[in-house]
């Protein structure tokens, strides 16, 4: 099936909004999960719709553990996007990683403990696959766009959620390079698994901002010093992100190869006829397309 793209970007630290862009309106959007972080954005570019979310609130008055996810995917979706790009603020896991360049991820591992993870649950019971749990295509796309843009990009690595707010401590910032993991972030995490059960193919660029707590020679991570990198390299975030939608200007949007687009077709167990109606009105905009009798 092909349709217009419609990107949705969520904006971490340091990115609240995005210049440069035609016919630009902030929405309110209310969804049956509650309020997302903010108003959406909604614009234009090249003839490309794009609908951008602050993570945080424009203001940043959100933590990572008080951001409602399900919200904010589930906003993104009634706002039309096909695909959703994240722009996080990230610490280095590794040498070869320094301030400064993207990784554009591939994989995640889960340490958050205390938000909602699921839209689904009694009532409607679902597993989808997270194997892949990155849109390949939006993440190619991105880091050609992220090089055009002129960032050192990493292709490939995996991002590590913790609950925070604090940062690590250094036994646990030691354990993570361990299990090797790449970089650490609060936040992508539950947000890829939302956006797969939302169907919505989701890519993360990790802007390095830190090297965390483990390294011998930088000094422990603090929020000035990732402000204070982050503030350098918004710019080349926000070029991203008109590359990206330059480079879609004027095609036509297929399904990708993933199937994530349809990825519900074998996720749902409950079935039919003992599902919960409350629970199906609210997955409206998340599941309509498989639960529409
Ligand atoms: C301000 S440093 C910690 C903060 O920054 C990252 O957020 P985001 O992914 O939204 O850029 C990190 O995950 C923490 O939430
Ligand atoms: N070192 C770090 N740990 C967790 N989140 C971060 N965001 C930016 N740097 C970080």
């Amino acid at each position: 099936m092909s349709k217009d793209w419609v990107i949705g970007i969520l904006g971490g630290s340091g990115l609240y909004d995005i210049d440069g862009l035609d016919n630009r309106e902030w929405i309110e959007i209310d969804t049956p999960w509650g309020k997302p972080s903010d108003q959406i954005l909604f614009a234009e570019l090249d003839g490309i719709k794009l609908r951008f979310l602050p993570r945080h609130g424009r203001a940043h008055a959100l933590s990572p553990s008080d951001v409602n996810y399900r919200a904010n995917i589930d906003a993104l979706k009634r706002a039309g996007c096909t695909d959703i790009l994240s722009l996080s603020a990230v610490g280095s896991l590794q040498e070869q990683y320094p301030p400064g360049d993207f990784v554009v991820v591939d994989q995640f591992i889960d340490r958050t403990f205390k938000r909602e993870k699921s839209f689904f649950g009694a009532g409607c019971v679902a597993h989808v696959s997270l194997a892949d749990p990155v849109c390949e295509r939006l993440a190619e796309l991105a880091a050609n766009a992220a090089e055009q843009a002129g960032a050192t990009v990493h292709r490939g690595g995996t991002y590590l959620a913790i609950e925070g707010p604090q940062f690590s401590t250094r036994a646990e910032s030691q354990l993570y390079r361990q299990w090797g993991c790449d970089i650490i972030g609060m936040t992508n995490m539950p947000e890829a698994k939302l956006a797969r059960e939302a169907e919505l193919p989701y890519a993360t660029i990790g802007m390095v901002t830190d090297y965390d707590c483990w390294h011998d020679v930088h000094g422990n991570v603090d929020v000035a010093a990732v402000i204070e990198v982050l503030l350098r390299n918004a710019d080349k975030a926000r070029e991203t992100v008109r590359i990206l939608v330059n480079s879609l200007s004027g095609t036509e949007r297929e399904n990708g190869p993933q199937g994530i687009e349809t990825n519900l077709d074998v996720a749902l167990i409950t079935s039919p006829e003992n599902r919960e109606a409350k629970l199906l009105a609210k997955l409206d905009a998340v599941a309509g397309r498989v639960l529409k009798a």
